[in-house]
């Protein structure tokens, strides 16, 4: 799943392809260097962030899903709002891609069942603003798989299908550092839930702190696309379902990678 922002302020490429222009040519590269999905979103997630008025979202990804999905392209819509999450549908989009899985909109689930899209469900706690005071766990790997099973339960009741759910750890949302890698090395406890798990690691906070130089300063997001490659391929091999990553090409050979290491385990 390459990465689309159309935003003037994502944390690790805001700004880059903010018209629609830049951000179509943009998706249309992306496919070229292996992307199955191309998720578009309008508004930055990143800690801190403020909201983005439903006007200007709906102006900033309609013109983009419109003619990426004219184009044949899979497209997910990366929003917590029913309504952009709809018209998005309606211009092409066959995923919602929502980091606060139908938290954040009420009127969300009830689109998600009429629609019948594809629904990523996002471990989340908070919007951006108060996300990074969130951060209590008891057992970070139970506690989200609980709490996504929570989302599954509610989305049921709102006559969501199984066949539509994708679940994801929601990796640096209400997580600090440390607590990202216990759901990346226990990704089987997700899968337990019996729902495709989808991935985004891809140039976050907690890999730029794990390749520090000896000041201690995280590397900048643009330096932190190795290791989102890594990830892919240890996130590939214990049966992830999809990565979301800005780096297209690097996450596809990694996939690949994977692959050939898992056949190869198979066969002894
Ligand atoms: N499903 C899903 N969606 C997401 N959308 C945005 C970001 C962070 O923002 P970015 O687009 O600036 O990387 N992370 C995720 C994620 O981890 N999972």
């Amino acid at each position: 799943m390459g990465v689309v922002n159309v935003t003037p302020d994502s944390f690790s490429d805001g700004g880059e392809w903010f018209e629609p222009r830049a951000a179509i040519e943009h998706g249309l590269e992306l496919l070229a260097e292996g992307a199955d999905v191309l998720d578009v979103g309008g508004e930055s997630t990143r800690p801190g962030a403020g909201r983005v008025p439903v006007e200007d979202e709906l102006a900033r990804v309609l013109p983009v899903i419109s003619a990426l999905s004219a184009q044949g392209a899979v497209v997910s819509v990366d929003t917590t709002r029913a309504l952009v999450a709809e018209q998005a549908v309606a211009a092409g989009a066959r995923i919602i891609n929502d980091v606060s899985g139908g938290l954040a909109d009420p009127d969300m689930a009830g689109v998600v069942a009429r629609t019948g899209a594809v629904f990523v469900v996002m471990h989340w706690r908070g919007h951006a603003d108060v996300m990074d005071d969130l951060e209590q766990y008891d057992d970070v790997v139970t506690d989200v798989r609980d709490e996504l099973a929570a989302r599954v339960e509610a989305l049921r009741s709102a006559g969501v299908r199984d066949e539509q759910i994708v679940l994801d750890p929601g990796l640096g949302f209400s997580k600090a550092g440390s607590t990202n890698w216990p759901l990346l090395t226990h990704l089987d406890v997700l899968r337990g839930l019996g729902f495709p798990i989808l991935v985004g690691a891809s140039r976050k906070r907690f890999l730029g702190h794990l390749l520090a130089g000896p000041d201690g300063e995280p590397v900048p997001p643009l330096a932190r696309d190795g290791a989102t490659a890594a990830i892919t391929a240890l996130a590939a091999a214990a049966g992830a379902w999809c990565v979301r990553v800005h780096a297209v090409r690097s996450s596809a050979d990694a996939v690949r990678v994977a692959a050939a290491w898992t056949r190869a385990g198979a066969t002894g």
